[in-house]
């Protein structure tokens, strides 16, 4: 794992913002950190990268303790907190030639940086003038100038018009796919990182809600046949009889796995058939950004 945390708990004051979360970021993913305002992702990626002291628990970077770690772990990551830290009167380029010097990187990394974040065509206007995906997207450069393996963005895409965002994500994905890097990236909209990332994670209150690859993520929202008959316990027991195993049996309807339509006409069949009256039968599925809400929404109650 790139990141692993162990039970680890924040409190401002009185207020517990981070619960006893427990992180598995495996290497050369895109992480989402997901959760709504003020669920505790600022300050999680705050202890991430120990610009906040850990009050409980442990961080594991690179497979080392972060706090006993702390210069050789924090030189190999690249970070995007709030906004990146660009002079306006400078070029891009002037940018990130000042950060190479500061870092000590040859200057001529700079012109592969601007090919990378996809800043070569603006790279000598000034980044006062830049539109506000090109100063995220400077803001990645200035982060990877030195290389890290991991990169961790809080939420980088916040205020970008569509274009900017689909541009980000590209840019995110070719990071991971073609240089070898981990992406932790945390957002507030399932929709944004859905699109990129391998793993997610979803916090609310503080707490984690979810975790796991988006594959698990969207097996959790697998679609099902909803049916309403006349009488719902006497129609799942015959179902069972017949190898369709219930997932749900409630007053208002039956829940089964769903594989097809034309399984879903069998299933109508195989009730009507044999006198069990059939209101309705319909496929029921959570896209993704209602499966989020419901997660989110379940722990606030
Ligand atoms: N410096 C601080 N002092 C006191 N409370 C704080 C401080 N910073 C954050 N909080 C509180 O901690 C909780 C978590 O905030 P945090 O910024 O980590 O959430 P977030 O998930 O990043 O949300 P957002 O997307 O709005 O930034 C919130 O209730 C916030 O009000």
């Amino acid at each position: 794992m790139v990141i692993r945390t162990e039970e680890l708990s924040f409190n401002f004051g009185n207020q517990q913002v981070v619960k006893s979360l427990s992180l598995n970021v495996p290497s050369n993913s895109i992480y989402g950190f997901l959760g709504p305002n003020g669920a505790g992702k600022t300050t999680t990626i705050k202890m991430l990268l120990n610009l906040l002291k850990t009050q409980y628990g442990s961080i594991y970077i690179f497979e080392q303790e972060l706090n006993k770690n702390r210069v050789q772990i924090l030189s190999q990551i690249g970070s995007l907190i709030e906004q990146p830290a660009i002079y306006s009167h400078l070029t891009g380029k002037e940018n990130l030639l000042n950060r190479a010097m500061l870092v000590q990187v040859a200057k001529n990394r700079v012109d592969d940086i601007l090919k990378l974040v996809q800043l070569d065509h603006a790279a000598d206007k000034k980044a006062g003038k830049y539109s506000l995906g090109m100063k995220q997207r400077l803001g990645i450069g200035l982060a990877l100038l030195a290389d890290p393996k991991l990169l961790i963005l809080d939420e980088p895409t916040n205020g970008l018009d569509p274009n900017g965002i689909i541009e980000m994500r590209e840019l995110l994905i070719d990071l991971v796919r073609n240089h070898d890097k981990t992406v932790f990236v945390s957002s507030h909209l399932l929709s944004e990182v859905e699109k990129m990332a391998t793993h997610v994670g979803i916090i609310n209150h503080g707490e984690l809600l979810f975790q796991g690859s988006i594959t698990e993520l969207r097996d959790v929202s697998k679609p099902l046949i909803h049916i309403e008959t006349e009488d719902n316990v006497a129609a799942a027991n015959f179902l069972m009889k017949q190898n369709i195993i219930p997932v749900e049996v409630k007053d208002e309807g039956i829940l089964a796995p769903y594989i097809s339509r034309e399984d879903m006409g069998r299933v109508n069949s195989l009730l009507t058939g044999n006198g069990y009256q059939v209101y309705s039968i319909c496929k029921q599925q959570k896209d993704l950004e209602k499966l989020f809400l419901d997660i989110t929404k379940k722990a606030q109650a």
